[in-house]
């Protein structure tokens, strides 16, 4: 198994995580050690006076090649470092239920995602501004969040190959984001068919800049190191920061079960070690949950705060009747077009069963940090509006779209991308490419529920894929679209055969069944414990004091592309909003 040899150019510096006090009580303690954590940690850790001690369920993944390896990336989902989720069957799909992984270890998604940054239309941070009422959440004011965490590299020869970037929307800040130095060799072909589209033409633009969120990113960025080609992660860019300064504490393997309440104030977390299963308490002045858009709301849950109903049905002891913790569920949702390509074309397959070809990019890789293991297998991808006269055409057809069609005109409402990888199961073990296209401004949102009181057991996910009427005729249409484009010029130059659906789908009925069979998540839950609905404009839980929810959960509307970079920015703004106060 290829996935497991891979190994990282260089080594990284390691910070020295010591485990927390358990007599101290903490200014901060922080549930979950992913992005918005880490950057928490490390940003509220900057006064030597405060104190941090941060809680990690999962293990600490430093060191690990399939982390680092950008190529590896597919193989994360369904190991050690991801929370296997299923959503429960979907209607919408004829009963089947996708997975939804999730990030389990220091860095959390962005220690197993694709690593895309993106950033896309700012009229949607101008939403949440005025959802929540903040502010300062505007795209105008945001955007000094996006820098502070991220800084640009362009390799040093120019790539070959066309593409936009607006360096004044980067500036020196932790996670590196890179330009690819080339293309993968598919990808000029699946550009140059939406590019060159004759009624819907894609320009090549950059949707990190906040000026547009429809159009074709070329060769990234994604948060990876142009020096050695590892992945640049919340660990290494905000956790690696923290190393040395006595006032924070880092722990792993510390699953949070319960959060404990004195009245409505929080006070106090329970953790599982996952070592010895011992059980600890810790107290903190605050707590930030930060475990991501399913955990956050099922440890809400767990400690008494969420939907009454549902919690007295699991005989958990009610703290906060919070109705709204757990629903506004969104995800960004897809479904694949998987072909066969010619050999000169890597795939995570070739590199599986081709044992010369992986052997010389493993060379490769180790001595330059360079060639196919540097990128995560596919570098580019098209944001597009679905264009007005086709939603006309809906809306006369009794199809409601308002809400697509009223959109802001910078939104795109579905994104095509492609992975080098088989995405549907394939017992002739091709060389293949997956296809895929996501609804990514859903109308329908879904929300979750526990399925026990026992805080090992998964929740219920109602994901509600594609679930209104209108999300369901816009994602049909964008489908049908990477169907015909992946069945004709110029990308068939380098097609060998449609491994899925296969090239006798064509009637509705089949493409909805080929829809159904193979719908995935994008892996960008957001939006279960919102800003403006469950939470007030200080990340604080309505009702409770103590306790805030600083993550992707809080996201009151999903980005018209990849998620980390908002709520790097996100987790940023509320760092700043947090040292500006005294409690
Ligand atoms: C497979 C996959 C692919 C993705 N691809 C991309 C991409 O290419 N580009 C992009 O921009 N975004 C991508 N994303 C999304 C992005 O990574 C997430 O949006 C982002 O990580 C969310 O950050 P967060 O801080 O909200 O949660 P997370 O980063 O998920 O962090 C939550 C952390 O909390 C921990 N935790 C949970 N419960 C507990 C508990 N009870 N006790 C202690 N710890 C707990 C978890 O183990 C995890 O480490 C992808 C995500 C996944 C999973």
């Amino acid at each position: 198994d290829f996935a497991g040899h891979g190994r990282a150019p260089h080594s990284e510096s390691a910070p020295s995580y010591i485990n927390h006090d358990e007599s101290s009580v903490y200014d901060y303690v922080i549930v979950g050690g992913g992005v918005a954590g880490l950057v928490l940690a490390a940003r509220l850790s900057e006064d030597p006076k405060t104190t941090v001690a941060l809680f990690e369920a999962g293990p600490d993944p430093q060191g690990n090649a399939d982390i680092s390896t950008p190529f590896l990336a597919g193989a994360l989902q369904g190991s050690q470092f991801s929370w296997n989720f299923t959503s429960t069957p979907q209607p919408t799909l004829d009963g089947a239920a996708p997975d939804l992984a999730q990030g389990h270890c220091f860095g959390g998604g962005s220690a197993i995602n694709v690593m895309a940054y993106c950033r896309g239309a700012s009229s949607v941070f101008d939403e949440w501004a005025e959802i929540s009422g903040i502010e300062g959440l505007r795209w105008d004011n945001l955007v000094n969040d996006f820098r502070m965490s991220t800084h640009l590299e362009i390799p040093p020869q120019d790539p070959p190959y066309e593409f936009v970037i607006d360096k004044a929307v980067y500036d020196d800040g932790n996670v590196s984001v890179s330009q690819e130095r080339q293309l993968v060799k598919f990808e000029p072909f699946f550009l140059e068919s939406f590019k060159d589209d004759p009624t819907n033409p894609a320009k090549i633009v950059d949707l990190t800049s906040g000026k547009t969120g429809i159009g074709l990113q070329v060769g990234g960025p994604h948060a990876i190191e142009s020096s050695n080609g590892t992945r640049s992660y919340a660990l290494t860019a905000y956790g690696f920061q923290v190393a040395g300064r006595p006032n924070v504490h880092l722990n792993h393997g510390t699953w949070v079960r319960k959060i404990n309440f004195k009245g409505k104030t929080a006070e106090s977390v329970t953790y599982v070690k996952s070592a010895d299963g011992s059980e600890h308490t810790v107290q903190g002045k605050e707590i930030i949950v930060s475990a991501g858009a399913i955990n956050t709301p099922k440890l809400l849950m767990l400690s008494g705060v969420g939907p009454e109903e549902h919690l007295k049905e699991l005989k958990i002891p009610v703290v906060q009747n919070s109705p709204e913790v757990g629903t506004n569920l969104a995800d960004h949702h897809s479904a694949v077009v998987m072909v066969e390509v010619p050999d000169e074309i890597v795939s995570s397959v070739q590199l599986q069963t081709n044992k010369v070809l992986a052997a010389s990019v493993q060379a490769e890789y180790q001595a330059n940090g360079t060639g196919p293991l540097s990128t995560p297998g596919s570098s580019s991808f098209i944001a597009e509006r679905v264009p007005d006269d086709v939603l006309e055409g809906f809306k006369k057809a009794g199809i409601n779209v308002d809400f697509h069609l009223n959109l802001p005109k910078d939104r795109a409402h579905v994104l095509h991308q492609y992975a080098s990888a088989p995405f549907q199961p394939d017992p002739q073990n091709l060389n293949v490419v997956s296809a895929f296209v996501a609804l990514i401004q859903p109308e329908a949102t879904g929300y979750m529920r526990l399925n026990s009181s026992d805080y090992r057991v998964n929740p219920l996910i109602f994901s509600n894929y594609f679930g209104s009427e209108g999300d369901m005729a816009v994602f049909t249409y964008a489908y049908k679209r990477l169907l015909s484009k992946m069945r004709s010029q110029p990308i068939k130059q380098v097609v060998l055969s449609e491994v899925y659906p296969g090239t006798n789908t064509t009637s509705d009925e089949d493409i909805k069944k080929a829809i159904d069979n193979s719908a995935r998540s994008f892996h960008h839950p957001a939006g279960s414990v919102s800003l403006g609905k469950a939470l007030d404009s200080s990340f604080r839980l309505k009702g409770l004091q103590g306790i805030r929810v600083i993550d992707s959960s809080a996201v009151p509307v999903l980005p018209t592309c990849h998620l980390q970079a908002s709520v790097y920015a996100l987790a940023e703004f509320a760092a700043k909003m947090l040292k500006s106060e005294k409690y």
